[in-house]
């Protein structure tokens, strides 16, 4: 890990300064770049492993950066910085190519936690990729007893929660009657759902397991470098291939190759893609000779790909060769039976990596974790479990250890029709838009209640007061 390249990019230049001296003190190196411009030129000509980024900087906004960064390296690891109610936009940022994201304000040991973990994920790009995820590592003893395997039960690894509602176990249904087929698999579902998770399963419990799985995101993938990413080339096939490279379909042969974000991918890599699982055979670019493949596809989205192929964006007969099988991953809000089994096993995955003792959750904090949405889903909760656990010195997760936006989170009004819906009284209309206002400033600052009075233009005790009478105060 020592000496590895951190690029730094935010314009609070205090922030950069102990982020600088703490990361050089875990032996990296470290450079600082206060906007957007700055950043590019720097990475133009400097070697750069894993690059931290705010999401809002002066000149450019942190995704955009991060595309034109990878286009100078296309390997590197990338960690957003986020305020706390942009979680959406990091979320999406993660759809396009970053690793994670850390939330403000920000703790030393987490980021540390992240920069670790997004390197080690990157280092597994290509050549290790294909590896199954560490064996025997983090489970608590109560997930033990529930993932032990007896003889007519399929292989959960250790990192695999099944979820306890209706829906989670008619999922799992799904996977172990596909999971033993050749058939290819298209997994629907929001960023965050677990669809690697479950192509993983899948993989585990088929023919092909001793084989590698190989993970691809085409959504991070810069266009000009999925064709060779996915069906190698031979050197000179352009400028920059020095020497003969595998693709994935190469590497995932016997095996599985999974296709993250299929949606992005382009026209022309589409039809190779149809051509590669019809035929079984590719060609590396830039060379005629054809290339034996058995490869498993499992595709995932969080498009509706049936629409994209009314948008022309898809090509209708890889949708059809694709979709013999679907598993639809709904979002964790709609299965909320499921939130505290992920809830304590990302608890106990939290105290093994950060060597804490955290022994559970209180009921209120867990009501707290119930109640809220999760537009993130498994991968937004695991991080805030993640912090609390990092911020605990008690036995118990407590709801001052969770996010405000959290432990105050109002659910989402029903929007449908909002000005036919409202009664005609006048002054209960009134009630119902002024209740409707509030709770989008709120929303808006990420439930902070001094920016919102100020936003409403009204003072803090008179938020308090309505609040109190709306029933929305949570305290
Ligand atoms: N069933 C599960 N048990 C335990 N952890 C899970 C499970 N499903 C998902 N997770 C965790 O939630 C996070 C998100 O999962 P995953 O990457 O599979 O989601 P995804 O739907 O593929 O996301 P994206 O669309 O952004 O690629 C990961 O950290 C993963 O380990």
């Amino acid at each position: 890990m020592a000496n590895e390249s951190i690029l730094i990019v935010d314009d609070e230049q205090d922030l950069c300064t102990i982020l600088t001296s703490f990361l050089e003190k875990k032996g990296f190196n470290c450079h600082a770049c206060h906007n957007a411009a700055e950043a590019v030129e720097y990475s133009k000509s400097n070697h750069i492993d894993l690059a931290l980024i705010d999401l809002r900087l002066p000149d450019e906004d942190g995704i955009t950066l991060m595309k034109k960064i990878k286009i100078f390296h296309p390997d590197i690891a990338v960690l957003i910085i986020t305020g706390y109610s942009d979680v959406k936009t990091a979320v999406s940022a993660i759809r396009l190519g970053a690793s994670d994201y850390v939330s403000k304000p920000l703790y030393t040991d987490e980021i540390y936690q992240s920069v670790k973990q997004a390197l080690e994920k990157k280092k597994e790009i290509p050549a290790t990729k294909n590896k199954e995820p560490k064996k025997g590592s983090n489970s608590t003893s109560s997930k033990k007893s529930k993932n032990k395997k007896t003889p007519n039960e399929p292989t959960i690894n250790k990192d695999y929660v099944l979820g306890s509602s209706e829906y989670s176990k008619t999922v799992f249904d799904h996977i172990k009657l596909v999971a033993p087929t050749d058939l290819s698999v298209i997994i629907n579902g929001e960023t965050g759902t677990g669809k690697e998770v479950a192509a993983r399963l899948i993989h585990q419990n088929s023919k092909r397991k001793d084989k590698s799985f190989v993970a691809i995101d085409c959504g991070a993938l810069p266009e000009e470098l999925a064709g060779s990413e996915l069906f190698g080339h031979i050197k000179g096939a352009f400028t920059g291939a020095l020497k003969d490279k595998m693709g994935s379909f190469e590497v995932a042969d016997g095996g599985t190759l999974f296709l993250d974000e299929i949606g992005n991918l382009s026209y022309e890599n589409q039809v190779k893609l149809l051509r590669a699982i019809q035929e079984g055979e590719i060609k590396r670019l830039g060379s005629n000779d054809k290339i034996n493949v058995d490869v498993r596809i499992i595709v995932a989205t969080n498009e509706d790909l049936s629409k994209l192929i009314s948008d022309d964006g898809f090509r209708e007969d890889l949708y059809h060769r694709l979709n013999e099988f679907t598993v639809t991953m709904a979002p964790i809000r709609e299965r909320k039976d499921d939130i505290p089994e992920f809830a304590e096993f990302f608890l106990q995955q939290a105290n093994e990596a950060l060597n804490k003792e955290v022994k559970g959750i209180s009921n209120k904090a867990m009501k707290a974790l119930t109640r809220y949405e999760w537009h993130g889903n498994l991968r937004e909760m695991k991080n805030v479990i993640k912090r609390a656990v990092l911020l605990c010195n008690d036995e118990e997760i407590h709801e001052k250890h969770l996010p405000q936006m959290v432990v105050e989170y109002i659910p989402d009004p029903p929007e449908e029709n909002f000005m036919n819906n409202l009664p005609l009284d006048l002054k209960a209309a009134a009630m119902e838009a002024e209740k409707s206002v509030i709770i989008q400033a709120l929303r808006k600052v990420g439930y902070n209640k001094s920016k919102a009075a100020d936003l409403l233009n009204i003072d803090r005790k008179t938020l308090y007061n309505k609040l109190k009478n709306f029933n929305l105060a949570t305290d």
